[in-house]
Order: C-alpha cells, then sequence, then structure tokens
C-alpha cells in the first residue's frame, strides 16, 4: 500500500491512489451488503428481499482525502456461521473495520464483543473500528437502546452510529469517519517513514 509514481496524462507522474481496506463485519442479516451497496451505489434502490452474502464480496469506492486520492476496498463478508472462518480470513491486513448489529435484533448487538475478538486476533488491536447500530428505521421494534449501543462503543473507544441503509441515515458519514481515522494514521506513518 501506498502512494507511487503512476502514468499520468501526457506521460506525467502522478501519484497513485491510496489504497485502504475496510471489512465489513457482523451477524448475518444484519444489513452489511445492504450498507456497503448503498455507499458504493447510492443510485440504486435498496433490497426489499434478503439475500445471503456467499462467500466473500468487495467493492470499491472513489474517494478524496483533502487533497489526496483514496480508493477504498470494501470487502463484504458473509454474517452466517458456517462461512465464519472464510470471512475472518479476510481480517488479516485490514486498516479498518465497519461492525454492524441490527438494533431490532438482541443476539446481534450481544455479538459484538466476540466480533471484537476476531478483529483484534486477525487484525491487531491497533485497527480502526466503527460500529454501527443499523435498521434505526424500524423504531417499533427496537429493542437494542441507543444508550447501549454508545455505551459499547465507548469502552472500545470506537465511533458509534445508528444507521439505516434503507433511509439512508448515517452511512455516507459513518464511512467518511471511519476514512478520516484511518488516513491520520496512514499519513502520519508516511511523514515518520518516507516511502
Ligand atoms: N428496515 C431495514 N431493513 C434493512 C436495513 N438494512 C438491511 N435491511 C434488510 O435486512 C435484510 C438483510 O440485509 P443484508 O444487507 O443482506 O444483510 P447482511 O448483513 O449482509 O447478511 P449476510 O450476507 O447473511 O451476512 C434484507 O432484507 C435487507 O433489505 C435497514 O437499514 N432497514
Amino acid at each position: 500500500m501506498g502512494p507511487g509514481p503512476g502514468p499520468g496524462p501526457g506521460g506525467a507522474a502522478e501519484p497513485r491512489p491510496l489504497l485502504v481496506k475496510i471489512v465489513m463485519a457482523g451477524e448475518s442479516c444484519v444489513g452489511k451488503t445492504s450498507i456497503v451497496r448503498r455507499y458504493t451505489e447510492p443510485g440504486s434502490p435498496p433490497a426489499t428481499s434478503y439475500m445471503a452474502t456467499i462467500g466473500i464480496d468487495f467493492k470499491v469506492k472513489p474517494v478524496m482525502f483533502n487533497d489526496t486520492r483514496v480508493k477504498l476496498q470494501i470487502w463484504d463478508t458473509a454474517g452466517q456461521e458456517r462461512f465464519h472462518t472464510l470471512s475472518t480470513s479476510y481480517f488479516r491486513g485490514a486498516q479498518g473495520f465497519v461492525l454492524v448489529y441490527d438494533i431490532t435484533n438482541l443476539k446481534s448487538f450481544q455479538s459484538i464483543t466476540v466480533w471484537m475478538s476476531d478483529i483484534y486476533e486477525k487484525a491487531g488491536d491497533e485497527v480502526d473500528v466503527i460500529l454501527l447500530g443499523n435498521k434505526c428505521d424500524k423504531e417499533s421494534e427496537r429493542v437494542v437502546p441507543k444508550q447501549k449501543g454508545e455505551k459499547l462503543a465507548w469502552e472500545y473507544g470506537m465511533p458509534f452510529f445508528e444507521t439505516s441503509a434503507k433511509e439512508n441515515v448515517n452511512i455516507e458519514h459513518a464511512f467518511s469517519v471511519l476514512t478520516k481515522e484511518i488516513l491520520e494514521k496512514v499519513i502520519e506513518d508516511l511523514m515518520i517513514h518516507p516511502t
């Protein structure tokens, strides 16, 4: 990873975009694929029926950070238990995680501590993680109070947002907060160890 010379218009070298690897994690059916889709294909309609992610998939989203071109590579893992070993094998080398639970599903919230152990084990405890309580449009079915999400995130020292992939609430903001946290570290690192 890192910027390097690349062919630009007229042969002039221009820096390649910084490549940043982000991994989606969390139980099955919490909305990981819907969040990625909402963020990377903003024009597409939200899915109405559930289709489990089989194995692994990734999407690329180009963004600008200050004056730096960045390519976010977002890996969408399958939350189903039978894919757990495969999904967590993609955690290695990630610079950031979007860890998702569903505010209408208590079990998905209770499993966050287990996902955090997996993340720390595979990607180290310095990695940037944000916690999302998704499906906040389903207020009448809520079983996880917002304060519980806030408290858990505070204990781990990570940002927290309630989101709705369906209604497009906080999706863009969540990714921009995570990207900023990752890039501040990357840029600091580049200044200490210039390539
Ligand atoms: N109401 C509501 N439904 C959502 C939201 N996000 C996702 N869904 C629905 O929840 C179901 C599961 O969404 P997915 O995005 O496939 O969930 P996933 O976490 O990727 O699931 P796995 O692939 O099994 O890991 C689908 O029926 C989505 O339409 C949301 O913000 N609000």
